[in-house]
């Protein structure tokens, strides 16, 4: 892959597309890792004299434009941590876009509003995306991509983009590869993987790939029930994807096959509402009352995931055990995250909301091997195959 170091920048209009999609709440961010991950690459073509021009995405407004979803408070944040102006275009290829990035003098920065307020970033349909990819590159001369949270969506800013202008890879995605890469080449043993989080049917895919690499499965988060539901226990108001339950029942019958352990949590913390304050109990897993939903892995499933982490040599974990946003359910995420530092072993935590809540709770980053600004990201790198966003940089 080119670097930044191979593209003539000075003086010209440079796209970065970085993964600014950081938690929010009431409009207030509540974790910058991922805008601070992008300072560098953004920084360093500032001082090579380029017009500096971002683009990134924010949740899923699916091709809406939704004021909840704007990237108003992250060019400030932005601004701040670069010590310079940042001018927020008001949309993404029109004409606050196009003025503004006309506006712009080598060394200095604009970020465009949430892509995905443009239908076009994310449609499957090659002709729609490729006119919305049209409209996007027109904005400048040069692409450098770093947003390596979303390379492995093929969207319009990630992977059409970069076939249209002379590209490279930025330093985000240069290190990010680089460390993953340790583990799809020599992964000392044992490895475990942990799995989490509320993005389910996206990642309950990787997990037939990982049967054939890791040696240990755990699974905690929004993934739990539809694999409690598989072994036929009741999980109330949960997180479930029913129409994946014969898939998990064939992972779990393919991984004792295989001489994979699975580790489910044995009890749950069960909640009368998604709320802070609603009433909640910890349960026994394959007893989850059919009103309730369940919010964390509870303390007994703590302490068996740090247990079956001890002795492992290498961890990768993506998506927090529970809704760590809320304190009453954020203890399975902590006892998890203390269990891959005791471990010892090479700790890997990927995903925007995973380092959010190592962060958020306490944690010293510096206590893991490596913090991935990518959660699906790295997982579906660690399949091994070609992720879109990385062959459209090595084309
Ligand atoms: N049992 C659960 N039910 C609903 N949401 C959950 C549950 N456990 C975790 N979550 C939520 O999962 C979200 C993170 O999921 P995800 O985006 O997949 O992780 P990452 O960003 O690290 O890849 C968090 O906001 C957390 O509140
Ligand atoms: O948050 C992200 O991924 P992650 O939750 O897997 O870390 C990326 O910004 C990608 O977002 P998407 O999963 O809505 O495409």
């Amino acid at each position: 892959m080119r670097t930044i170091d191979d593209l003539d920048v000075a003086g010209k209009r440079v796209l970065v597309r970085a993964d600014l999609n950081v938690p929010l709440q009431d409009g207030k961010i509540t974790d910058d890792g991922r805008i601070r991950a992008s300072v560098p690459t953004i920084q360093a073509l500032r001082e090579k004299g380029a017009k500096v021009v971002v683009c990134a995405h924010l949740g899923r407004p699916k091709g809406e434009v939704k004021s909840e979803y704007s990237l108003a408070p992250v060019a400030v944040r932005l601004g701040e941590l670069l010590g310079a102006d940042v001018t927020f275009a008001t949309d993404v290829v029109g004409e606050s876009a196009r003025g503004v990035v006309a506006g712009l003098d080598g060394g200095q920065v604009a970020l465009l509003e949430n892509l995905r307020f443009e239908a076009g970033e994310t449609s499957k349909d090659d002709g729609e995306r490729g006119a919305f990819a049209d409209r996007l590159a027109a904005l400048a001369e040069v692409y450098v991509g770093d947003g390596f949270g979303a390379v492995h969506r093929e969207h319009a800013s990630v992977y059409d983009v970069p076939r249209r202008l002379p590209h490279a890879a930025g330093g985000l995605i240069v290190t990010e590869v680089e460390v993953l890469k340790k583990l799809t080449e020599d992964v000392e043993r044992p490895y475990a993987v942990v799995l989490g989080g509320s993005k389910v049917s996206d990642k309950l895919g990787v997990i037939d790939n990982l049967l054939g690499k890791a040696d240990r499965i755990l699974i905690g988060g929004g993934m739990v029930f539809t694999f409690l539901k598989a072994q036929g226990h009741e999980v109330g108001q949960s997180l479930l994807e029913a129409d994946q339950l014969d898939t998990v029942r064939d992972y779990l019958r393919r991984a004792e096959e295989a001489g994979v352990e699975f580790v489910l949590p044995v009890d749950i913390v069960a909640a009368t509402a998604f709320a802070a304050d609603a009433d909640h109990d910890v349960v026994a897993a394959d007893a989850i009352p059919a009103d309730r939903l369940g919010l964390d892995i509870g303390p007994e499933s703590g302490k068996l995931f740090a247990s079956r982490l001890a002795g492992t040599k290498t961890v990768f974990w993506n998506g927090p055990m529970g809704v760590f946003e809320m304190e009453p359910y954020s203890h399975g995420t902590r006892a998890v995250a203390q269990g891959l530092i005791d471990s010892g072993a090479f700790t890997v935590v990927g995903g925007g909301d995973s380092a959010a809540a190592v962060r958020t709770l306490g944690f010293d980053e510096n206590a893991f091997s490596h913090i991935s600004t990518g959660g699906g990201a790295s997982l579906e790198y660690l399949e091994g195959t070609t992720l879109p966003g990385l062959q459209a940089l090595e084309d």
